[in-house]
Protein backbone atom coordinates (compact mmCIF):
# COMPACT_ATOMS: atom_id res chain seq x y z
CA UNK A 1 0.00 0.00 0.00
CA UNK A 2 1.19 3.37 -0.99
CA UNK A 3 3.26 5.46 2.83
CA UNK A 4 -0.18 7.52 2.55
CA UNK A 5 -2.36 4.94 4.31
CA UNK A 6 -5.94 5.24 3.60
CA UNK A 7 -8.01 8.12 5.68
CA UNK A 8 -11.24 6.20 7.58
CA UNK A 9 -14.85 7.68 6.44
CA UNK A 10 -17.00 9.13 9.25
CA UNK A 11 -18.11 6.81 12.19
CA UNK A 12 -21.63 6.97 11.71
CA UNK A 13 -24.54 5.45 10.17
CA UNK A 14 -25.41 6.25 7.15
CA UNK A 15 -27.63 3.55 5.50
CA UNK A 16 -30.87 5.14 4.66
CA UNK A 17 -31.25 8.90 4.17
CA UNK A 18 -34.99 10.12 3.36
CA UNK A 19 -35.36 12.75 1.24
CA UNK A 20 -38.40 15.33 1.86
CA UNK A 21 -39.21 18.82 0.16
CA UNK A 22 -39.13 21.41 2.37
CA UNK A 23 -42.28 22.90 1.02
CA UNK A 24 -44.31 19.87 2.81
CA UNK A 25 -43.53 20.39 6.27
CA UNK A 26 -46.63 17.97 6.72
CA UNK A 27 -43.87 14.68 6.34
CA UNK A 28 -41.24 16.55 8.78
CA UNK A 29 -42.54 14.58 11.65
CA UNK A 30 -43.31 11.32 10.25
CA UNK A 31 -39.34 11.60 8.44
CA UNK A 32 -38.20 12.08 11.85
CA UNK A 33 -39.95 8.95 13.09
CA UNK A 34 -38.23 6.95 10.28
CA UNK A 35 -35.61 4.19 10.98
CA UNK A 36 -33.50 6.35 8.22
CA UNK A 37 -30.10 6.94 9.24
CA UNK A 38 -29.94 10.40 7.78
CA UNK A 39 -32.38 13.20 7.13
CA UNK A 40 -32.56 15.28 3.86
CA UNK A 41 -34.69 18.49 3.64
CA UNK A 42 -34.75 19.68 0.33
CA UNK A 43 -34.61 23.17 -0.69
CA UNK A 44 -33.98 22.14 -5.02
CA UNK A 45 -35.66 20.02 -7.19
CA UNK A 46 -38.75 18.61 -4.65
CA UNK A 47 -39.55 22.37 -4.53
CA UNK A 48 -40.79 24.54 -6.99
CA UNK A 49 -39.69 27.53 -7.85
CA UNK A 50 -42.44 29.60 -6.11
CA UNK A 51 -42.21 27.58 -3.00
CA UNK A 52 -38.24 28.50 -2.24
CA UNK A 53 -39.09 31.00 0.50
CA UNK A 54 -41.27 28.93 2.12
CA UNK A 55 -39.69 26.34 1.81
CA UNK A 56 -36.43 27.09 3.66
CA UNK A 57 -38.61 29.15 6.50
CA UNK A 58 -40.23 25.85 7.33
CA UNK A 59 -36.65 24.47 7.24
CA UNK A 60 -35.66 26.92 9.35
CA UNK A 61 -38.18 26.20 12.05
CA UNK A 62 -38.09 22.29 11.80
CA UNK A 63 -34.41 22.73 12.79
CA UNK A 64 -36.19 24.42 16.29
CA UNK A 65 -39.52 22.74 16.66
CA UNK A 66 -38.57 19.35 15.70
CA UNK A 67 -37.02 16.46 17.69
CA UNK A 68 -34.82 14.88 15.22
CA UNK A 69 -33.57 12.28 17.76
CA UNK A 70 -30.25 11.13 16.83
CA UNK A 71 -30.04 11.55 13.21
CA UNK A 72 -28.03 13.34 10.82
CA UNK A 73 -29.63 16.26 9.42
CA UNK A 74 -29.04 17.05 6.13
CA UNK A 75 -30.08 20.26 4.14
CA UNK A 76 -29.87 19.93 0.44
CA UNK A 77 -29.51 23.73 -0.71
CA UNK A 78 -29.89 24.94 -4.41
CA UNK A 79 -27.37 24.43 -7.21
CA UNK A 80 -24.33 26.99 -8.19
CA UNK A 81 -25.95 27.78 -11.21
CA UNK A 82 -29.10 29.19 -9.21
CA UNK A 83 -30.26 32.71 -7.74
CA UNK A 84 -31.50 30.77 -4.71
CA UNK A 85 -27.85 28.86 -3.23
CA UNK A 86 -26.58 31.71 -1.74
CA UNK A 87 -29.79 32.82 0.09
CA UNK A 88 -30.20 29.46 1.31
CA UNK A 89 -26.79 29.18 2.73
CA UNK A 90 -27.01 32.64 4.88
CA UNK A 91 -30.63 32.09 5.94
CA UNK A 92 -30.05 28.75 6.97
CA UNK A 93 -26.78 29.49 8.88
CA UNK A 94 -28.52 32.41 10.43
CA UNK A 95 -31.73 31.07 11.25
CA UNK A 96 -31.29 27.44 11.73
CA UNK A 97 -30.42 25.60 15.49
CA UNK A 98 -26.95 24.01 16.18
CA UNK A 99 -29.10 20.34 15.21
CA UNK A 100 -28.31 21.47 11.86
CA UNK A 101 -25.40 19.03 11.06
CA UNK A 102 -25.03 19.09 7.14
CA UNK A 103 -25.40 20.93 3.77
CA UNK A 104 -25.50 19.08 1.00
CA UNK A 105 -24.30 20.74 -2.77
CA UNK A 106 -26.29 19.44 -6.01
CA UNK A 107 -24.13 19.60 -9.30
CA UNK A 108 -21.43 19.79 -8.41
CA UNK A 109 -18.92 19.90 -11.09
CA UNK A 110 -15.08 20.70 -9.65
CA UNK A 111 -13.47 21.51 -6.37
CA UNK A 112 -14.04 25.33 -6.71
CA UNK A 113 -17.78 24.56 -6.37
CA UNK A 114 -16.92 23.35 -2.94
CA UNK A 115 -14.41 25.93 -2.14
CA UNK A 116 -17.29 28.52 -3.27
CA UNK A 117 -19.79 27.31 -0.63
CA UNK A 118 -16.76 26.68 2.07
CA UNK A 119 -16.05 30.43 1.99
CA UNK A 120 -19.34 31.35 2.34
CA UNK A 121 -20.30 28.75 5.09
CA UNK A 122 -16.80 29.35 7.11
CA UNK A 123 -17.95 33.58 7.07
CA UNK A 124 -21.45 33.05 8.49
CA UNK A 125 -20.49 30.68 11.40
CA UNK A 126 -18.14 33.17 12.30
CA UNK A 127 -20.28 35.99 11.88
CA UNK A 128 -22.82 34.38 13.85
CA UNK A 129 -20.27 32.87 16.27
CA UNK A 130 -21.58 29.05 14.81
CA UNK A 131 -19.38 26.72 16.99
CA UNK A 132 -20.66 23.43 15.57
CA UNK A 133 -19.02 23.27 11.81
CA UNK A 134 -21.56 22.10 8.91
CA UNK A 135 -20.32 18.90 7.28
CA UNK A 136 -20.59 18.82 3.23
CA UNK A 137 -22.55 15.97 1.30
CA UNK A 138 -22.13 16.17 -2.61
CA UNK A 139 -24.16 15.05 -5.31
CA UNK A 140 -22.37 13.89 -8.51
CA UNK A 141 -24.69 13.99 -11.40
CA UNK A 142 -23.11 15.70 -14.38
CA UNK A 143 -20.99 15.08 -17.00
CA UNK A 144 -17.99 17.18 -14.72
CA UNK A 145 -18.94 16.24 -11.52
CA UNK A 146 -18.26 12.66 -12.65
CA UNK A 147 -14.64 13.85 -14.61
CA UNK A 148 -13.65 15.69 -11.49
CA UNK A 149 -14.86 13.23 -8.90
CA UNK A 150 -11.60 12.94 -6.98
CA UNK A 151 -10.48 16.38 -7.12
CA UNK A 152 -14.27 17.11 -5.14
CA UNK A 153 -13.38 14.32 -2.55
CA UNK A 154 -10.70 16.27 -1.75
CA UNK A 155 -11.89 19.82 -1.88
CA UNK A 156 -12.91 20.11 1.67
CA UNK A 157 -12.03 18.94 5.28
CA UNK A 158 -16.19 19.31 5.77
CA UNK A 159 -16.73 17.00 3.34
CA UNK A 160 -18.68 13.47 4.68
CA UNK A 161 -20.56 11.91 2.35
CA UNK A 162 -21.17 11.81 -2.00
CA UNK A 163 -23.92 10.84 -3.55
CA UNK A 164 -24.82 9.74 -7.15
CA UNK A 165 -27.60 11.81 -8.68
CA UNK A 166 -29.60 9.20 -11.47
CA UNK A 167 -31.69 11.97 -13.00
CA UNK A 168 -28.99 14.61 -13.43
CA UNK A 169 -26.33 12.76 -14.33
CA UNK A 170 -28.41 10.37 -17.27
CA UNK A 171 -29.92 13.63 -18.77
CA UNK A 172 -26.06 15.32 -18.43
CA UNK A 173 -24.29 12.50 -20.02
CA UNK A 174 -27.30 12.65 -22.72
CA UNK A 175 -28.18 8.78 -21.70
CA UNK A 176 -30.90 7.68 -24.09
CA UNK A 177 -33.25 7.12 -20.60
CA UNK A 178 -35.38 8.58 -18.42
CA UNK A 179 -35.10 5.57 -15.61
CA UNK A 180 -33.76 6.62 -12.16
CA UNK A 181 -31.64 3.76 -10.83
CA UNK A 182 -31.57 0.11 -11.93
CA UNK A 183 -31.41 -1.53 -15.14
CA UNK A 184 -32.53 -0.34 -18.03
CA UNK A 185 -34.46 -1.56 -21.02
CA UNK A 186 -32.36 -0.83 -23.68
CA UNK A 187 -28.88 -1.61 -22.50
CA UNK A 188 -28.76 -5.20 -22.90
CA UNK A 189 -26.56 -7.89 -24.56
CA UNK A 190 -27.79 -11.20 -26.22
CA UNK A 191 -26.14 -14.08 -26.81
CA UNK A 192 -27.08 -17.29 -28.18
CA UNK A 193 -30.88 -16.60 -27.41
CA UNK A 194 -30.23 -15.03 -23.96
CA UNK A 195 -30.90 -11.81 -23.13
CA UNK A 196 -29.00 -10.30 -20.17
CA UNK A 197 -29.18 -6.55 -18.43
CA UNK A 198 -25.35 -5.10 -17.39
CA UNK A 199 -25.55 -2.32 -14.54
CA UNK A 200 -25.33 0.97 -17.01
CA UNK A 201 -24.22 2.96 -13.73
CA UNK A 202 -21.58 0.92 -12.38
CA UNK A 203 -17.86 3.18 -13.99
CA UNK A 204 -20.05 6.30 -12.29
CA UNK A 205 -20.28 4.16 -8.90
CA UNK A 206 -16.99 2.70 -9.12
CA UNK A 207 -15.68 5.85 -9.76
CA UNK A 208 -17.30 7.57 -6.94
CA UNK A 209 -16.51 4.61 -4.40
CA UNK A 210 -12.57 5.09 -5.48
CA UNK A 211 -12.56 8.98 -5.01
CA UNK A 212 -14.38 8.45 -1.66
CA UNK A 213 -12.27 6.08 -0.38
CA UNK A 214 -8.79 7.30 -1.06
CA UNK A 215 -10.45 10.98 0.97
CA UNK A 216 -12.30 9.05 3.60
CA UNK A 217 -15.67 10.34 2.21
CA UNK A 218 -18.96 8.08 2.60
CA UNK A 219 -19.64 6.77 -0.81
CA UNK A 220 -23.57 7.28 -1.05
CA UNK A 221 -26.12 5.94 -3.68
CA UNK A 222 -28.73 8.03 -4.45
CA UNK A 223 -32.58 7.69 -5.72
CA UNK A 224 -34.28 4.95 -7.52
CA UNK A 225 -37.46 6.55 -8.80
CA UNK A 226 -39.85 3.13 -8.85
CA UNK A 227 -40.61 2.87 -5.38
CA UNK A 228 -43.39 0.58 -6.38
CA UNK A 229 -40.52 -1.59 -7.45
CA UNK A 230 -38.65 -3.48 -4.25
CA UNK A 231 -37.37 -6.90 -5.91
CA UNK A 232 -35.50 -3.51 -7.98
CA UNK A 233 -34.60 -1.15 -5.49
CA UNK A 234 -32.82 -4.32 -3.17
CA UNK A 235 -31.06 -5.43 -6.17
CA UNK A 236 -29.91 -2.52 -7.33
CA UNK A 237 -28.34 -1.43 -3.53
CA UNK A 238 -26.93 -4.89 -3.13
CA UNK A 239 -24.73 -4.22 -6.46
CA UNK A 240 -23.79 -0.92 -4.72
CA UNK A 241 -23.01 -2.09 -1.82
CA UNK A 242 -21.20 -5.05 -2.79
CA UNK A 243 -19.49 -1.69 -4.81
CA UNK A 244 -18.59 -0.26 -1.42
CA UNK A 245 -21.02 2.34 -1.13
CA UNK A 246 -22.40 2.55 2.33
CA UNK A 247 -25.91 3.45 1.93
CA UNK A 248 -28.75 4.98 -0.29
CA UNK A 249 -31.26 7.24 -0.38
CA UNK A 250 -34.81 6.73 0.18
CA UNK A 251 -37.43 8.92 -1.70
CA UNK A 252 -40.17 7.17 -0.32
CA UNK A 253 -40.70 5.82 3.34
CA UNK A 254 -41.15 2.60 1.81
CA UNK A 255 -37.49 2.46 0.36
CA UNK A 256 -36.14 2.93 4.27
CA UNK A 257 -36.45 -0.52 5.64
CA UNK A 258 -35.08 -1.88 2.28
CA UNK A 259 -31.78 -0.06 1.93
CA UNK A 260 -31.50 -0.83 5.46
CA UNK A 261 -31.90 -3.85 5.30
CA UNK A 262 -29.08 -4.03 2.51
CA UNK A 263 -26.34 -2.30 4.07
CA UNK A 264 -26.81 -3.25 7.70
CA UNK A 265 -24.35 -6.30 7.45
CA UNK A 266 -26.53 -9.78 8.09
CA UNK A 267 -26.11 -12.16 11.62
CA UNK A 268 -24.44 -15.09 8.86
CA UNK A 269 -22.15 -12.30 7.62
CA UNK A 270 -20.83 -10.80 10.57
CA UNK A 271 -20.29 -14.40 12.08
CA UNK A 272 -18.58 -15.59 8.78
CA UNK A 273 -16.40 -11.81 9.46
CA UNK A 274 -15.51 -12.66 12.36
CA UNK A 275 -14.56 -16.51 12.36
CA UNK A 276 -12.03 -15.21 9.24
CA UNK A 277 -10.55 -12.96 11.82
CA UNK A 278 -10.51 -15.69 13.87
CA UNK A 279 -8.71 -18.13 11.78
CA UNK A 280 -6.32 -15.12 10.47
CA UNK A 281 -5.20 -14.93 14.37
CA UNK A 282 -4.55 -18.27 14.85
CA UNK A 283 -2.62 -18.51 11.24
CA UNK A 284 -0.31 -15.70 12.47
CA UNK A 285 0.44 -17.07 15.86
CA UNK A 286 1.52 -20.00 14.01
CA UNK A 287 3.58 -18.41 11.33
CA UNK A 288 1.69 -17.88 9.02
CA UNK A 289 0.87 -15.39 6.39
CA UNK A 290 -2.05 -17.18 4.53
CA UNK A 291 -4.29 -20.21 5.14
CA UNK A 292 -7.52 -21.59 4.71
CA UNK A 293 -11.38 -21.56 5.63
CA UNK A 294 -14.02 -23.46 4.33
CA UNK A 295 -11.53 -24.42 1.48
CA UNK A 296 -10.48 -20.99 0.33
CA UNK A 297 -7.37 -19.03 0.76
CA UNK A 298 -7.78 -16.26 3.33
CA UNK A 299 -4.88 -13.77 4.11
CA UNK A 300 -4.36 -10.79 5.30
CA UNK A 301 -6.03 -8.91 2.96
CA UNK A 302 -9.15 -11.04 3.81
CA UNK A 303 -8.83 -9.37 7.03
CA UNK A 304 -9.27 -6.62 5.85
CA UNK A 305 -12.58 -7.62 3.82
CA UNK A 306 -13.77 -8.91 7.46
CA UNK A 307 -13.03 -5.93 9.18
CA UNK A 308 -15.26 -3.55 6.77
CA UNK A 309 -18.55 -6.24 7.77
CA UNK A 310 -17.77 -6.14 10.96
CA UNK A 311 -17.48 -1.87 11.26
CA UNK A 312 -20.66 -1.63 9.35
CA UNK A 313 -22.68 -4.06 11.75
CA UNK A 314 -21.17 -1.97 14.70
CA UNK A 315 -22.22 1.16 12.94
CA UNK A 316 -25.50 -0.02 12.35
CA UNK A 317 -25.86 -1.48 16.05
CA UNK A 318 -25.64 -5.23 14.56
CA UNK A 319 -22.44 -5.89 15.15
C1 LIG B 1 -42.80 10.59 -4.01
C2 LIG B 1 -43.78 11.44 -3.23
C3 LIG B 1 -44.17 12.69 -4.01
C4 LIG B 1 -45.03 10.63 -2.92
O1 LIG B 1 -45.83 11.45 -2.05
P1 LIG B 1 -47.27 10.96 -1.64
O2 LIG B 1 -48.09 10.69 -2.85
O3 LIG B 1 -47.82 11.90 -0.61
O4 LIG B 1 -46.93 9.58 -0.95
P2 LIG B 1 -47.92 8.46 -0.40
O5 LIG B 1 -49.35 8.86 -0.55
O6 LIG B 1 -47.49 7.16 -0.96
O7 LIG B 1 -47.53 8.53 1.15
C5 LIG B 1 -47.74 7.44 2.01
C6 LIG B 1 -47.45 7.93 3.42
O8 LIG B 1 -46.07 8.35 3.49
C7 LIG B 1 -45.99 9.73 3.80
N1 LIG B 1 -44.86 10.26 3.04
C8 LIG B 1 -44.84 10.56 1.71
N2 LIG B 1 -43.60 10.99 1.36
C9 LIG B 1 -42.86 10.95 2.51
C10 LIG B 1 -41.49 11.28 2.79
N3 LIG B 1 -40.67 11.72 1.82
N4 LIG B 1 -41.05 11.12 4.06
C11 LIG B 1 -41.88 10.67 5.02
N5 LIG B 1 -43.20 10.34 4.83
C12 LIG B 1 -43.65 10.49 3.56
C13 LIG B 1 -47.33 10.31 3.39
O9 LIG B 1 -47.59 11.48 4.13
C14 LIG B 1 -48.25 9.17 3.78
O10 LIG B 1 -48.34 9.18 5.18
P3 LIG B 1 -49.71 8.69 5.91
O11 LIG B 1 -50.83 9.40 5.22
O12 LIG B 1 -49.51 9.11 7.34
O13 LIG B 1 -49.74 7.20 5.70
C15 LIG B 1 -43.15 11.84 -1.86
O14 LIG B 1 -42.79 10.65 -1.19
C16 LIG B 1 -41.96 12.74 -1.95
O15 LIG B 1 -42.07 13.94 -2.14
N6 LIG B 1 -40.77 12.12 -1.76
C17 LIG B 1 -39.52 12.88 -1.76
C18 LIG B 1 -39.15 13.34 -3.18
C19 LIG B 1 -37.84 14.08 -3.10
O16 LIG B 1 -37.42 14.57 -2.07
N7 LIG B 1 -37.14 14.17 -4.26
C20 LIG B 1 -35.80 14.74 -4.26
C21 LIG B 1 -34.73 13.68 -4.15
S1 LIG B 1 -34.52 12.79 -5.69
C22 LIG B 1 -33.79 13.99 -6.75
O17 LIG B 1 -33.82 15.16 -6.49
C23 LIG B 1 -33.11 13.50 -7.99
C24 LIG B 1 -31.60 13.60 -7.87
O18 LIG B 1 -31.16 14.90 -7.59
C25 LIG B 1 -31.04 13.18 -9.20
O19 LIG B 1 -30.70 14.06 -10.01
O20 LIG B 1 -31.05 11.95 -9.41
MG1 LIG C 1 -30.48 16.03 -9.22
Amino acid sequence: MSFRKQPPAPARPNRCQLFGPGSRPELFEKMAASAADVINLDLEDSVAPGDKDKARANIIAATHDVDWGNKYLSVRINGLDTPYWYRDVIELLEGASDRLDQIMIPMVGCAADIYAVDALVTAVERAKGRDKKITFEVIIETAAGIAHVEEIAAASPRMQGMSLGYADFAASMGMATTGIGGTQENYYMTHNGQTDYPDPWHYAVSAIVAACRTHGVLPVDGPFGDFSDDDAYLAHSHRVATLGMVGKWAIHPKQVALANQVFTPTPEAVANAREILAAMEEAQKNGLGATTYKGKLIDIASMKQAEVIVRMAELAGAG
